[in-house]
Order: structure tokens, then sequence, then C-alpha cells
């Protein structure tokens, strides 16, 4: 363990961009570092911080924060502190103290200069590596998929598109609402790992449904690397619980302040049934980056009466910059909702529920008109016209289409916000087919016909739950009917879902002693571990069960798309419900066509709801985005057939008029609102353009990089199988420990095919964590930043002297501001002659390194004597030429970034045209940000990161 205390400097190893850090403060088990130049604090786990002691050594040069450069004498401690004893160079022999905490806030950590004109060179070799490691990091933060290559995941289209639209955001706010089981946990493993890898998050907090922890916890290993911890009470208790600490006597507990346990953590997981409960201010005060809420459906809104879950979410989301929702029906519990949900993700455009349920009347004009401009290559007058009454801020021409397009998708319809695609979009997807088994109705289920027409109606769809015992399953014809289907199923894997718990556990008792069938059951009143381990001897295809009998609780998230038989015990009172059953078989990875079986009782309740949905609105067989609505304008006729389910002619009714709403609620969505969210949602050249990227970045895997660091830094590696390696720590490891290898070793893999089918091998890609910590590794050490070698060429003159030079500018900036979204790692390289000649362009690195060969060190530190005062001059000459480019770049940064914003404060200002909520403040805070980001920005300093020294011979 480290010891830290207050005032003490250290350096983030992850993050060294933020400048050097002082301790703030050290309890028992945290410790809170403040870094002044990005004015941010981390609180690390004392045990594991990623952190390293700056302290520096006789003869180093330091910088006070007042920018005076000395040179240490001499080290003393008081206290914990350093006090340096230096002079300032050339000032006599006068000695300032200078406390560790007077250093600067921006650490110098390059002395390629100091070590070069010191004699400490390294070979060529390290200089190389180094040269690699800077252009990784380069690539790496310029690609534009940056974040989109390292998941281990299949390149699906609607998904890239959608991670990149949203990930690259400053502080996304979206609702991620693809169709059941298209892959919305990846989308946002996605968004967060990107979020993550480009620093423009570092605090994560996912909430998701008590049954789907274990799955997510999973998912974000095994498919993103990212390790998140489960919170739960009890490990609130024992992060807080002084009972267990051995405190001295003369401690008052009282006069402990107790910090706040989330903070623990940087990426958590949680269940939304311990958010519902936990201490709201605590968590709301995590400091989230990105908030994540799964089956974000179930937060109800009303006007005037919103619900607690609502409520504790909007407290977290209103203290948080980035939110993802995720819901594959956000409509389920009807529009107030949906309304109040998208309002929290965007306030300023979604601000009147009145004036949303208006426009979404008026989307299919703008459909049209969206439509009409990206058919048309050339746009007239008229056209031109109409694009302007809804956009006036932005030139009208068909040179902007992309920007025209979004904007208009934004400002009009849900297009920043919302993201959905469908099946209808997205080619391969299985077939659903429906079996229905009518089967003979029991006469021992009187209906009683209670106060509430809703309590009766689920009497009669569930009669079993009337008969508060498990006798039901001996004479329930439904139940006769399971025992033969499983018989004939044997070999198959079949899902059998039902409304209540009591259902489920009754089936199952009498599947497994009645009738002796290998199953088991998944409902709500099971804890976790056993849901889990009842999911995992499902899925098991040597010797798990045959069937799984699960409550509605099974219908939401889980993955089950090795079985392709699904039975429905009853069928639920709400379309959406009965897409989430579905949708647990028909899912991404479904090899085979969905059977939906099911068995009703003849002239019931059952036939009844079975009809509505079969041949009212063909739910089985199709999933059905207007399943909401044609409930809503339907349920009460269905009811009332529900009731009276012996009229034939009832029925005849309610299905010829579901069909006339169905079709009709289908066309106007198809031709409005879906039509809006289908052109905010995909579109298929960028979508192909995106998977053309990745598999290019795949196919530059980091194969040499990585076998070049494992061979430095003496990491043992040899063959495991094509593309794949065995590494482990080597007896003569160059350094305690090489980032993210096991001490037992791990097996590695480039391909990505091989990754997705070996979970046991880690994909080794140009954003793994261990690709990641070598890059900094090298980066990090002074070895390779100083070097000498002799060229042979023909061409040049014997005793012509170059110095290829290696420097890179990066943002110093408070990281509200994010400023490497628009300035990402840039490497400057300049080769220059004795007399200042920049010959970067004509010779680039690759091949003047293969020109170039070792000298013995003894002669480099020779020819660094006799040739110091003109390697100096060199150096000066191509600082000059370097702060040139790095001006340059500079210069065009900043125009970039003030365009973006200028693009955010037009939004603004032409969103407050229809919403007076919107406040001055808000604009102003846009306008304040660009002026910060002018001035971070404009002040990058050029650093200077490796010389070589070149000798012609
Ligand atoms: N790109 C991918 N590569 C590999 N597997 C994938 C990919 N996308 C999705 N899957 C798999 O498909 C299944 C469905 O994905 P996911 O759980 O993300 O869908 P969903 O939209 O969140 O589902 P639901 O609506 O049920 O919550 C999961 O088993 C997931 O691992």
């Amino acid at each position: 363990m480290n010891d830290f205390a207050e005032g003490q400097r250290w350096l983030s190893e992850n993050e060294t961009e933020l400048g050097l850090g002082m301790v703030q403060s050290v309890d028992h088990r945290l410790v809170t570092i403040f870094f002044p130049a990005t004015e941010s604090e981390r609180t690390y786990a004392k045990n594991n911080a990623p952190l390293s002691r700056v302290s520096f050594q006789v003869g180093d040069q330091i910088e006070t924060a007042h920018g005076e450069i000395l040179i240490v004498k001499s080290v003393e401690q008081l206290n914990d502190i350093l006090v340096y004893m230096a002079q300032m160079p050339g000032e006599g022999d006068d000695m300032v103290p200078v406390p560790e905490t007077q250093l600067s806030h921006h650490l110098q950590l390059n002395k390629a200069s100091d070590r070069l004109f010191s004699g400490q060179v390294d070979s060529l070799r390290w200089f190389e590596l180094r040269y690699s490691a800077m252009k990784a990091k380069e690539q790496q933060q310029r690609c534009e998929v940056n974040g989109l290559q390292g998941p281990r995941i299949d390149l699906i289209g609607h998904q890239l598109y959608i991670a990149s639209e949203v990930g690259n955001r400053y502080a996304p706010r979206v609702l991620l609402a693809d169709e059941v089981g298209l892959g919305k946990t990846i989308e946002a493993g996605m968004i967060i790992h990107q979020q993550l890898i480009n620093h423009r998050a570092s605090r994560v907090l996912i909430v998701v449904p008590q049954p789907l922890v274990n799955q997510w916890f999973v998912e974000m290993i095994r498919r993103f690397n990212l390790h998140f911890s489960i919170f739960d009470q009890a490990r609130v208790d024992s992060l807080t619980d002084l009972d267990d600490l051995a405190l001295d006597e003369s401690i008052d507990i009282e006069q402990i302040e107790i910090e706040n346990p989330f903070l623990s953590e940087q990426l958590v997981l949680c269940s939304s049934e311990f958010l519902a409960q936990c201490d709201l201010d605590q968590i709301s005060q995590g400091e989230w980056d990105l908030l994540v809420i799964d089956e974000a459906h179930h937060l109800e809104w009303q006007p005037g009466n919103p619900s607690n879950e609502y409520l504790r979410v909007e407290t977290i989301a209103n203290q948080t910059p980035g939110l993802l929702l995720l819901s594959a029906t956000p409509e389920q519990l009807g529009q107030e909702s949906h309304f109040a949900r998208l309002r929290l993700l965007d306030p300023d455009r979604f601000h009147n529920l009145q004036d949303f349920v208006e426009e979404q009347k008026a989307y299919q004009p703008i459909a049209e008109l969206l439509e009409t401009i990206t058919d048309s290559d050339k746009w007239d007058d008229t056209l031109k016209a109409q694009v302007a009454n809804y956009i006036d801020d932005v030139e009208i021409d068909e040179t902007n289409r992309s920007q025209i397009i979004k904007e208009l998708l934004d400002r009009n319809g849900t297009g920043r916000v919302l993201y959905r695609n469908t099946r209808k979009n997205i080619a391969g997807f299985p077939q659903r087919k429906v079996f229905p088994h009518p089967v003979e109705a029991c006469e021992e289920y009187q209906y009683e016909i209670a106060e509430h027409l809703d309590e009766t109606v689920a009497a009669m769809l569930h009669p079993e739950t009337q008969m508060h015992d498990e006798s039901w399953t001996l004479f329930d014809t439904r139940v006769d009917w399971l025992k033969n289907f499983l018989k004939e199923n044997r070999n198959e894997k079949v899902l059998i879902i039902c409304a209540h718990k009591d259902t489920a556990i009754a089936l199952d008792l009498h599947c497994r002693f009645k009738l002796g069938i290998n199953c088991c059951t998944f409902h709500e009143d099971m804890d976790i571990i056993s849901r889990d381990r009842a999911a995992a001897h499902f899925a098991d295809m040597e010797e798990g069960a045959q069937a799984l009998i699960c409550s509605e609780i099974g219908s939401e998230g889980r993955n089950f798309q090795f079985s392709h038989k699904l039975v429905l015990m009853d069928l639920p009172a709400n379309p959406d419900l009965l897409e989430q059953r579905i949708g647990r078989l028909d899912r991404i990875g479904q090899q085979n066509d969905i059977e939906i079986h099911v068995p009703f009782m003849q002239n019931s309740a059952q036939e009844v709801i079975f009809n509505w949905y079969h041949m009212g609105m063909n739910a089985f067989e199709k999933t059905n985005a207007a399943g909401s609505e044609i409930f809503k304008r339907t349920h009460a006729q269905l009811f009332d057939a529900i009731l009276e389910y012996d009229d034939s002619q009832h029925q005849k009714a309610l299905i010829e008029s579901t069909r006339t709403i169905a079709k009709e609620v289908n066309k106007a969505m198809e031709s409005g609102r879906d039509k809006l969210l289908e052109l905010a949602s995909f579109n298929q050249s960028k979508a192909d353009e995106l998977i053309e990227r990745v598999a290019e970045r795949d196919s530059l895997a980091p194969r040499n990089f990585m076998e070049s660091c494992w061979d430095r830094f003496g990491v043992q590696f040899e063959d495991h199988s094509a593309q794949s390696y065995v590494i482990r720590p080597g007896d003569h490891m160059f350094i305690g420990a090489f980032p993210g290898l096991a001490e037992d070793g791990m097996t590695v893999t480039y391909d990505r095919s091989t990754a997705l089918a070996r979970d046991d091998m880690h994909f080794l890609s140009w954003e793994h964590p261990m690709v990641n910590g070598a890059i900094e590794l090298v980066l990090s050490e002074d070895k390779g930043n100083a070097s000498v070698c002799i060229l042979k060429n023909k061409a040049i003159k014997a005793g012509t002297l170059l110095m290829e030079v290696l420097y890179h500018i990066e943002p110093i900036a408070p990281k509200y501001l994010q400023a490497q979204r628009f300035l990402p790692f840039t490497s400057i390289r300049v080769l220059t002659d004795i007399n200042g000649n920049d010959l970067a362009d004509k010779v680039n690195h690759e091949n003047l390194s293969k020109q170039c060969h070792k000298i013995p060190k003894n002669t480099s530190r020779q020819l660094l004597k006799s040739e110091e005062k003109t390697f100096r001059k060199m150096l000066k000459l191509a600082d000059k030429k370097a702060e040139v480019k790095a001006q340059a770049v500079l210069a065009n940064v900043v125009d970039n970034m003030q365009a973006s914003q200028k693009q955010e404060l037009n939004r603004l200002v032409s969103l407050r045209k229809k919403n007076p909520n919107i406040r001055e403040a808000e604009i102003d805070f846009i306008k304040n940000q660009t002026d910060k980001l002018t001035t971070h920005l404009s002040d990058t300093q050029l650093q200077l990161e490796a010389i070589r020294v070149i000798v012609a011979v």
C-alpha cells in the first residue's frame, strides 16, 4: 500500500494529461488528489491507486508554480513533504527552499535533451519503439472509429452507426429504442467504451432490473473489457460501517465524516430495486459522467404524478452530463411517460407535453420533405423555401444536405435523442411462426365477476390464479397439452412463459415431480444467484434442463436465443409485453426460425385475446411497433369481448375494428414518426463505411508493436494457434509488471472471429487495455528518448549531421471542457540538418530507420561531447520548426472548435423561439465554454518527446 500525505505530489499513471496532482485528503481507505492544472479531482482506493509519486533528484531541473526554473541541489523531508533546496542557474550560490506543494502544476516529464547531453543514450530499437508508441497513440485518438474496434462483437451496421453517432458526443443524452433483441445493450456498451477510451467520461453508473445485473456485469467484461463493481445495500453498508475498524478509543465516531461509498469505484452497476431505496443524496452525488438506465419504460410519469422511480432517476440525471435510456418499448406506459423520458434527455427541446403531442401529428409532411431533399440532387427554389420554413439559421443549399437533414430531424422530430432500428430495416432475421393449440375448456374454472373490470379480465385470462393452490395443474387442459408437447420435443430447448410466478412454480413442480421432465423455473421470488443458476442450467446444451418455466420477469432482457421454441401458457393484455416475451428468442444470434406455441382454452377469454393478437394485428409473426397505440384504441372493446367470450359477433367486430385501426396506425406511423426515426437511426452507406473502417483497423492489428514491447520488456510469448499467442511474465522482466498481464500468463488473439468463438482468449486490438497500457508505459519511461546512430547512404556525404526530433501537443485543460475532442494527441516530427532545413516531409521515419545503424555507446558519448554546441544549435532550430507546425495545427483546431460551438449556439437560439424555458444562462454557458476552450487550446505547449542524432558515414 502507498503512504499518502496531504500536500504530496503524485501523477496519475492513466491520465498524465491531468498534470501534477496534489494529495488533498487521505483516510484509512481512500485518497483524493486535486489536479490544479485541469481543475479536476479524483478519489482512488489507496491500495490500488494508479498513481506515481513525483520526486526529483539532485541535479534535476524543477519549475515552481510561478514559472521559475531551478536546479535541485539537495532534497530534504519535512514531515511527509519533500523540500527541494534549489538554485537559479547562473545566479550565484543562493539556495531557495521549494516545498513540493509549490511545484508547477504542469509537469514536464520529458527530459530527452537532458539525457542526450548527459550521454544517457539508448539503442535504436528503444527509439523506434517510442516512435511507434507515439504514432499508435496519435492514430488511435484521431481514428474515426476509435472506441468501436476493441469490443468483442460482430460488426453489425445499425449498431455501429448508432454508436458512432452518439459515442463521440460531448455528454450524450439519448434513448436507445431498437426493437427487442437488436442489441441495445451492445450499443450502450459501445457508447460507454467510446466515452471512456476518449476520456469523455470516467465515472459511469448503470442501473438495470435486478434479474439482469449479472448478465450486464458479464457482458461488460466479456465484450468490452469493462470491470464494473456491483453495488447493493450490503456493499454500501460495508463501506460506511465504522464498527469493523479498529479505531483508537480517543476518536469520537460522531466526528468522523464518512466518504460517499459511491466514490470508491469508477464503474458501478446496481439494480433498479436498489436505486429505489438507497440513499438518494449519496448516489446522486457520485459525480457520474454517464448514467445508463436499462428497461427505462418502467419510469412512469403522469402530469402532476411522477413515480418514485422516475423522480430518483431525474435527480441523478440532473447532475450527470451523459444519460442513456434503453427501452425496446418506450411507449409501453403511454405517451406521457414517453414524453417525460424525452424531457429528461433534453428539456430544452421537449418542454411541453401538449406541444409534443401536436408536433407528432405533423411528422408526415416533414418526413416527405426529408425524403425529397434526400432524393433530389439539385434543389429548386420552391424546395429551398419549404426547407427554410423549418430552419432559418443554416444556409439552405444541397451542399449542406447532411447538416440540414440533421437539423430537421432534431428540431422537428426526435432525431438527436431517440434511435430506433427495426427488423424491417435489417436483413437476415429469422421468421416467426405461430402455432395455436386450442384445448378443451375446463369447467373447473368459474369466473366471478369482480367489481373492477380489469381484475375480472385478468382472472379470465389467467384462471389458474383464482385457485390459490396447485390443484389446477391436475385438470387444466393446457397442462396436459404441455406434457405431450415436451415429450414430443424431448431433444429441444423450450422456453415457457406465463404471467405469474405462482403459475410458473406450480407448473415446474408438476413437470418435474409428476411428469419427470428435466426443467427449472425462474421467477421474481428467487434470489439473483438462483435465477442465474437456473438460466445457466437451461443454457447447458449437454446436461441442462429441457425447459425453463419463467414468470413475466423472464421476458425482459434475457438472452435465450439458443432456443427456438417458445410456449406462451397465457397471453398478457399488452402488446409490448408480448413482444418482450418473443424477444427472448428473436434476437441477434438466433439461428433458426422461431416457433411460438400458444395453448388456449376454446370458447374462452384466452381464445379471444389470441385472435385479437393474431388476426387483429398479426403480433406473433411480425414485430408490431404500433402495438401500444392499437391497444390504447381497442382495449375497451377487447375487454368487453373477453367478458362476453361466448358472443361470436362481438369477437368478429373486435377483430374487424382492430384490423382497421392497426392498418391506419401502421400507415400513419410508417409515413410519419417511423419514417423520421428510420432516417435518424440508420444510414446504410455510413454503416457500410464504418464496418469497412473497423475491419481495416482489425487488419492492422498491433502485432508488431506488441511483439516489440514484449521483447523489450522481457515478456515471454509463443504461438498458440493461427493469430493467437500465449504470453507470460518472463524471468528477466524489465519492469515489475507488464500492464494487464496476469501473473500466470494469458492467451491472446488478434483475430475478431477467433475472439468471438473463444471467450477464454483476450481480443488484442489497439483498444485493449494491455495495448493502451503498453503505449503509455513506453511513453512514460525515459527509455528511448535519446539515441545516436550512423547513417549509411551513398548519396549523403560522410560527416553530415542530422537530428530527428519528435514532439507532441496535447491540451491541458479542465476536464469539463473535454478539450481533447478538438485536439487529440498530435505528434510532430522534425528532421533537421545543421542549417535548420527540415527534411521530415522528404524522408519519412520508416525509410530513414532502414538506413540507420547502431554505434557503440562510448562513441556516441564522445560525439555528443565534441559536437555538443552544434547539437544544441540544431535542437533549437528544430524547436522553432516544430513550433511553427504546432501553431498551424492549433489555429486549425481553434477554428474547428469555434465552428462546432457556433452550431450548438445556433441550435439553442433557434429552440428558444419555441421554448421560453431556455435561459440566457444556458446560452452564456456555451459562449463562456467557447472562450475557455479558445484560451486553453491556444495555450497548448509543444512537448519534446525524443531526439535521435544521426551521423552519415
Ligand atoms: N454485435 C454483436 N455481436 C455479437 N453478439 C451480439 C451483437 N449484438 C447483439 N448480440 C447478442 O444478441 C443478444 C441481444 O443483444 P442485446 O441484449 O444487446 O439486445 P437488446 O436490444 O438489449 O435486447 P432487449 O430488448 O431484450 O433488452 C445478446 O445475446 C447479445 O450478446
